[in-house]
């Protein structure tokens, strides 16, 4: 939202966990939005992800896989990306990950692209003043809320690594409720996200509850051309990329 009367500044939330406002420039968020866009088409596009439970999650989420950079061959069939562009990446689905998109079309997942690294590295650095770890971003989850969507209190927890998570926010602002590492109850914290802004958690609340209580619809940028709200979490795996 472009009211920008007063502008607003870092601030860290909990240990660990910081928040920097307006991170990422108009521009940037088109070409993200773009990415987005094209990483939400079929095969292994947009999902509904359901809950062992048989609910349903109202966030529709894509995930992103392999960092070909850090895997240069794909553990399965051998093959580079340049041979075979469409190996298997890392699947997010409750609770756990997969190569292939087994809750959906169970198709490959689609490649993590090296970029997302840089950019979540530039992240963790912006947001915590020092370089980020020496293990690569491999893992990114595409959610997208529409004026109703939300995410209940969890942990992100099904990952082996200890490093930050990087959290993008597009379009419509949504309520971010950061809560504690012991369960979902308070104290926690609710923080407007709007389009651009960042959020990194690591350290002390790397496990912490955290949730989207709503959204604010009508609030994106004029200029960026999203109704809704898209989050783009990256994380590090910590999975072994063997087979
Ligand atoms: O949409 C958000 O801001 C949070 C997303 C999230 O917590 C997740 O994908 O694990
Ligand atoms: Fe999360």
């Amino acid at each position: 939202m472009e009211d920008g009367l007063f502008p607003r500044d870092r601030a860290e939330i909990a240990p660990g966990a910081v928040h920097v406002p307006d991170w990422l420039d108009l521009d940037a968020q088109r070409e993200l939005l773009a990415a987005c866009r094209e990483w939400a088409r079929p095969p292994a596009g947009l999902r509904t992800v359901r809950t062992p439970g048989g609910g349903a999650m109202s966030v529709r989420q894509v995930c992103l896989g392999w960092h070909w950079a850090v895997v240069p061959r794909c553990p399965n069939c051998g093959k580079s990306v340049r041979e075979n562009p469409q190996c298997p990446g890392w699947h997010w689905y409750p609770y756990g990950y997969a190569r292939t998109v087994v809750d959906g079309d169970g198709a490959p997942v689609k490649p993590f692209p090296p970029r997302l690294d840089r950019l979540a590295r530039d992240a963790v650095a912006r947001a915590y003043g020092r370089p980020a770890g020496a293990e690569a971003y491999d893992i990114a989850l595409v959610n997208f809320y529409d004026a109703d969507a939300r995410m209940g209190l969890h942990r992100d927890s099904d990952e082996r690594s200890d490093a930050p998570v990087v959290s993008l926010s597009l379009g419509d602002s949504g309520i971010f409720r950061f809560g504690n590492t012991e369960g979902r109850h308070r104290p926690w914290t609710d923080l407007e996200l709007r389009s651009g802004d960042l959020i990194v958690f690591g350290g002390p609340s790397r496990l912490a509850y955290h949730g989207v209580t709503r959204i604010i619809p009508g609030t994106a940028p004029a200029g960026l051309g999203l109704t809704g709200r898209l989050n783009i979490t990256l994380r590090v795996s910590g999975l072994a990329p063997g087979p």
